[in-house]
């Protein structure tokens, strides 16, 4: 049998992986853990053209599709921004897309970065 040999990963998917993690426990209620669906979110798919979530996130890191730390970020903020346009301002999402925005763009400031860096230098 060929073993596939386990390639070490880069730098980028260590850190992707690091911040994955982060923004994920900024969700306890696991609203963001899975792709909406039409059953949960009546014309949902009408709505919203470009889906996210953090398991296709996950997907994606796990795939190597994320080229640069900017792409990341932007299917992270594309996921928060799409619950804040389906969801009404008074709803349990809505606000929970703001706090998770808020939060984890803290996480992706340069000096938040640096410091996710360190342990790896
Ligand atoms: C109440 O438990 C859950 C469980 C999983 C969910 O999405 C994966 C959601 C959920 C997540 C969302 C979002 C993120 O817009 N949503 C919108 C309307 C109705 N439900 C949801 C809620």
């Amino acid at each position: 049998c060929v073993l596939k040999l386990k390639q070490s990963k880069s730098p980028l998917i260590k850190l992707l992986d690091h911040l994955l993690r982060a923004l994920e426990k900024r969700d306890p209620h696991q609203f963001f853990a899975w792709p909406v669906t039409d059953d949960i979110a009546p014309g949902y798919s009408s709505i919203i053209t470009k889906p996210m979530d953090f398991s296709t996130i996950r997907q994606k890191i796990d795939d190597s599709e994320y080229l640069s730390l900017m792409e990341f970020s932007g299917d992270f903020k594309l996921m928060c921004e799409n619950a804040i346009k389906y969801n009404h301002v008074d709803t349990v999402y809505h606000k929970a897309a703001k706090k998770l925005l808020i939060n984890g763009m803290k996480l992706l400031t340069p000096d938040s970065l640096l410091r996710s860096l360190k342990p790896m230098s």
